[in-house]
């Protein structure tokens, strides 16, 4: 089998004596769509600050690509090509929808220390942002604020952030949290469109999305993985339907 294009080891965390994250391990395997979900409180979020550099692991190997990245700060993650998007925080409400991501893409160049650069400087940003919210479906809103955008395209406006940095691995915690029907039938199949060629790795409570999307589904129960597999595979086993039965999970 190819070398996994992340794998986590006997990951811990442990907040004041509280082990959020107790012995994790997983393997993500290169282009797949790879789902984490469990029970509130399984430790899904802390796993995912864990991956993507937010939380140092108490203990534990986190590789990318072979390397090493337990102790990476989140910023040399995402230069390595493992990015995270993050529920609406990372967008700026009154910059324009296209400023919102020629400023990440001006991040990762050297225009970075030029905060105020000029409009000329950086029109040059204006085609690959185009094209990150092209793939989203927000072109045409490009010149809205973003804070004028509805909910749901706030979300696709933050996929959009993250897909413009390139990422060989993207982390989507919780993309269809809050949304109505419309919505996630729409970012499932914006997800579809973005996957080939990379690999996804999301967390994710609507199990329909997780059926639709995933290839590999790793569920978590207090700190630990209980089971992983396919999701017919999980979806089928007895643990699984306990441990949701008894996390009171809907
Ligand atoms: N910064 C923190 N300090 C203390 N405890 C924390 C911290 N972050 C998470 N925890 C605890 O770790 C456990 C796992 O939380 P986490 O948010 O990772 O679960 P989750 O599976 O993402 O849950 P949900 O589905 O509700 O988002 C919880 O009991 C939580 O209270």
């Amino acid at each position: 089998m190819a070398e996994p294009i992340l794998q986590a080891r006997d990951v811990a965390k442990v907040y004041a004596g509280f082990r959020a994250l107790d012995g994790v391990s997983i393997e993500v395997a290169e282009n797949a769509v790879h789902a984490i979900i469990g029970p509130n409180g399984a430790g899904k979020t802390t796993f995912f600050n864990v991956l993507s550099g937010f939380a140092p692991a108490t203990a534990g190997s986190v590789r990318f690509r072979g390397t090493e990245i337990a102790n990476l700060d989140p910023a040399a993650i995402a230069r390595m090509g493992m990015v995270r998007s993050f529920q609406i925080n990372s967008v700026f409400p009154h910059l324009t929808v296209l400023d919102n991501v020629k400023i990440a893409l001006q991040a990762r160049t050297e225009l970075s220390r030029r905060l105020l650069a000029s409009p000329r400087v950086t029109a040059v940003l204006d085609d690959p942002a185009r094209a990150a919210l092209d793939a989203v479906g927000l072109d045409a809103e490009r010149e809205l604020l973003a804070v004028n955008l509805p909910y749901g395209h706030k979300r696709s406006l933050e996929l959009a952030i993250a897909l413009s940095q390139d990422p060989a691995v993207l982390l989507l915690d919780e993309p269809t949290a809050g949304m109505g029907v419309e919505d996630i039938e729409r970012t499932v199949g914006l997800v579809k469109r973005i996957a080939p060629g990379r690999t996804i790795v999301l967390v994710e409570h609507n199990l329909r999305v997780v059926a639709d999307l995933c290839d590999r589904v790793t569920v978590m129960q207090r700190g630990r993985v209980l089971v992983e597999g396919t999701y017919d595979d999980v979806r089928n086993d007895e643990r699984v339907v306990t441990a949701y039965l008894g996390g009171g999970h809907h």
